[in-house]
């Protein structure tokens, strides 16, 4: 028996930075996901080992499992239906684990990925030998959320082999979590992101958990429900950048300039919740569709000149906004910025040809242009043979 996650990555439409200092940011999922599978080894297969294969990356780490009960006897002792951080301790013991495989320098990016895997695998599933691959459809720290997506994917195929999930092992296709199923499944992937991201605001892991529109500020999320088309083209900028290092950069600009940046802040959280209002307002009874659009059009254009204040925009991100303000188009970053994603909002009305040239002009530049369904399910699950 395999059991097989997955998990979709996020747009956030704005809020994103804000939404770590408790202020509210509005976020989406999109259809590209991370697929977690786990497979325990049968007595033929006769191994002891914890294996984890990055397939999209080409890369297989394997550890004894008796390695790891050795330094990591905390994961042994705690349940897994009460998600608890990683100690110092530790993190200590996991760094060594992950130093010992090596990583080629150019991607040691993921050492913070297989770090929060083996803090997940040990105190949910302890010491059993098993196999772990994952793929992603997500590019890696682009700020569409690859980081939360894995720790959500992971969480789930964990929890979905322990008996505090109960689905149907033989039923065909993409199951859902119960309630209290995702309850737990959220809190593990967040202890997932704070081993990846430092200081997470949790934002990203409640999307890709409940999946569709969300509202959210100091850990507590309000649904949304959209009462018009959203269509966002996201660009990547393909530059390289880290979320940790950015949340902590920020942060200390914050130390700086506490009482600027509160009101920097204060003024995202007022665009955020004026989005949110707009989104789910009726239509066409109160706004048209394209007066929405033009307001949507605004708050970005402001919120991204508020994410400039906050020192994570980047010049290939101002290239973005550049070219598709040629086309009278509004665009923001995404995610934690520095680089990575930007959103664009097309209007319903826009016609195929500017599209299209908006696009040429940008993938001209060396960027690369897509789109998502954005707001569809959150975390699923299968169990099915393995290949
Ligand atoms: N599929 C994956 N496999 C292993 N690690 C992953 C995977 N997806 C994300 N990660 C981890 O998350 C990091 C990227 O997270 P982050 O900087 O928050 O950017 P984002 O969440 O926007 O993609 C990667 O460097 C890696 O450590
Ligand atoms: C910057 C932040 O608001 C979003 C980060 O998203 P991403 O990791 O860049 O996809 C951080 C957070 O909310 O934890
Ligand atoms: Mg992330």
């Amino acid at each position: 028996m395999e059991a097989k996650a997955r998990a979709p990555g996020k747009i956030i439409l704005s809020g994103e930075h804000a939404v770590v200092h408790g202020f509210t940011a509005v976020a989406a999922s999109i259809d590209l996901y991370t697929y977690v599978s786990i497979r325990f080894p049968t007595p033929s297969d006769n191994h002891d080992m914890l294996k984890l294969q990055l397939k999209d990356m080409g890369l297989e780490f394997s550890w004894p499992i008796s390695k790891i009960a050795e330094v990591l006897p905390e994961s042994g002792s705690q349940s897994s239906s009460v998600p608890i951080s990683c100690s110092v301790e530790s993190s200590k013991s996991i760094a060594a684990l992950v130093e010992e495989q090596n990583i080629p320098e150019a991607k040691i990016g993921l050492a913070s990925g297989v770090s929060a895997f083996l803090w997940l695998y040990s105190s949910i599933q302890r010491f059993k030998p098993a196999t772990v691959v994952v793929t992603s459809e997500l590019p890696l720290g682009s700020g569409l959320g690859s980081s939360a997506a894995f720790s959500v994917a992971l969480a789930a195929a964990l929890l979905a082999c322990t008996d505090l999930v109960s689905l149907d092992v033989n039923d065909q296709g993409w199951l859902s979590f119960g309630e209290k199923e995702l309850e737990l499944v959220n809190k593990w992937a967040f202890e997932g992101e704070k081993i990846i991201h430092g200081k997470p605001s949790g934002i990203d892991n409640t999307v890709s958990t409940y999946g569709n529109m969300i509202s959210f500020r100091s850990g507590n999320l309000t649904h949304i429900r959209a009462n018009m088309p959203l269509k966002m083209l996201i660009t990547n900028t393909k530059v390289g950048r880290n979320t940790k290092a950015l949340v902590a950069g920020l942060a200390e600009r914050t130390l700086r300039h506490p009482d600027a940046m509160s009101f920097v802040f204060s003024a995202v959280d007022a665009i955020s919740k004026e989005l949110a209002q707009i989104i789910q307002s009726p239509t066409p009874d109160d706004l048209s569709v394209t007066e929405k659009e033009g307001k949507i059009e605004e708050l970005m254009e402001m919120n991204q000149g508020l994410l400039q204040c906050m020192g994570v925009s980047h010049a290939a991100i101002e290239t973005v906004l550049r070219t598709t303000l040629k086309y009278k188009l509004a665009s923001k970053l995404t995610g934690a910025g520095g680089g990575g994603c930007v959103l664009t909002l097309l209007p319903t009305l826009l016609s195929g040809t500017v599209v299209e040239k908006v696009i040429s002009e940008l993938e001209s530049c060396g960027l690369q242009c897509f789109t998502a369904g954005i707001g569809g399910k959150g975390v699923e699950i299968s169990f099915g043979v393995p290949s």
